[in-house]
């Protein structure tokens, strides 16, 4: 743990390969009291993951039937989707406090055992990227949701002995981007988990309305839509969208954000219809203007658009693939007729299908 080269984490957080930060999905550093202000705090207006919402509210309510602290809850899904919002939620409903940490603050079993130790009575505590804990921790955070109880070893070697202590009953809520990275012992201790999704374009409609109340902008509803549709499914773009047409609109205009305004604002900062950032483009446009759509390999890709090779399959093509304009062949990276038209070009009439054509010139490089 904490080895930034074997993270796969580490990647987004390299100021090299960071994407455009109007679209990266991770939290900006001067972002925090923005987002704060726009989180909502109660399940009910927690919109966009009614499944979840459902499940985890009907969780809630047995334990408060029971007069109990809830089973732990985990929570994992892509970063900007609503963890960290679902478990300021979770201390409402219940109304108790909410402690909140993250796995790499975490990197010796005594920083856990401060935390849990001072935990007030059935408080919940929030453990972001709960994959990037020490292990020394993580073993201790398995007898702790258990029993509520850790040891405490006292002294070294053959003498050290382990000094149980009673910790307060809390509710843990687990985050991660990747809950397959959870030891099994580990993700077996939580009662309920749940997975979040990205946002459909209606539920980002809804969210970027609410949110421009909360702030006091007027906002026309086909503005709404057409920030939403570029959010790439994700609450916090959507929010951080908003929040730059809305001082496009306050400094352009009279602040009451059109359609149009929305649109030139967005033209502006480089986000296309569909959320692309100047990147995605170049190496959508990169893989049919210059390689007739592929298949290429993907250095010859990155070469060509002046990137490292990791920028551009870690930080560019995720979303090209989840948006269908791009696919990973065998032989190569290669544009989908829905990447043809997104760019409003023609596919050469005569090419061959990727997955069957002829060898291309840059294939098997990679
Ligand atoms: N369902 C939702 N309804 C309204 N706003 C939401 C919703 N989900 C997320 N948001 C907003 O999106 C922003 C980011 O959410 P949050 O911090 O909870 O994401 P996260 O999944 O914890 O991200 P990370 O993995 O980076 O910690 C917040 O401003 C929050 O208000």
């Amino acid at each position: 743990m904490g080895d930034s080269n074997s993270d796969p984490d580490a990647v987004r957080r390299d100021p090299v390969n960071a994407a455009d930060p109007m679209v990266d999905a991770h939290a900006q550093p001067d972002e925090a009291a923005a987002e704060a202000a726009l989180r909502p705090h109660t399940l009910a207006e927690f919109r966009g993951q009614p499944r979840v919402a459902e499940q985890l509210g009907l969780v809630l309510a047995a334990a408060r039937n029971r007069a109990h602290v809830p089973d732990h809850v985990l929570l994992s899904g892509p970063p900007g989707l609503g963890k960290t919002t679902l478990a300021g939620i979770i201390a409402n409903e219940l109304g108790v406090p909410l402690r909140i940490s993250s796995g790499p603050a975490i990197q010796h079993a005594g920083d856990l055992a401060a935390i849990l130790s001072g935990l007030a009575e059935g408080e919940v505590f929030f453990l972001d990227e709960i994959h990037r804990m020490s292990r020394a921790a993580e073993e201790m955070l398995y007898l702790a949701m258990e029993d509520f109880r850790v040891d405490v070893i006292v002294g070294k070697g053959p003498g050290a002995t382990a000094i149980p202590l009673q910790i307060p009953r809390f509710t843990m809520v687990g985050a991660t981007t990747r809950a397959g990275l959870l030891p099994g012992p580990l993700r077996d201790r939580f009662g309920f988990t749940a997975q979040l999704d990205f946002y459909a374009p209606e539920a980002l409609t809804e969210i970027v309305v609410t949110s421009a109340r909360r702030l006091g902008v007027g906002l026309d509803p086909d503005a709404a839509a057409e920030i939403a549709g570029r959010s790439r499914g994700t609450p916090r773009i959507a929010n951080r969208l908003l929040r730059r047409v809305r001082d496009y609109a306050a400094v352009k205009a009279d602040g009451h954000i059109t359609r149009e305004l929305a649109r030139a604002a967005l033209k502006l900062y480089e986000v296309d219809e569909r959320g692309l950032d100047r990147l995605d483009r170049r190496v959508l446009e990169s893989l049919c203007t210059r390689f007739g759509g592929g298949p290429v390999g993907l250095s010859t890709l990155a070469i060509s658009v002046g990137e490292e090779a990791e920028t551009v399959e870690e930080v560019a093509e995720p979303f090209l693939v989840r948006e269908g304009f791009l696919m990973r062949t065998p032989r190569g990276r290669a544009a989908t007729p829905a990447g043809w038209a997104h760019l409003g070009l023609t596919p050469p009439s005569a090419s061959p299908s990727p997955a069957a054509g002829a060898p291309s010139l840059f294939d098997g490089e990679d």
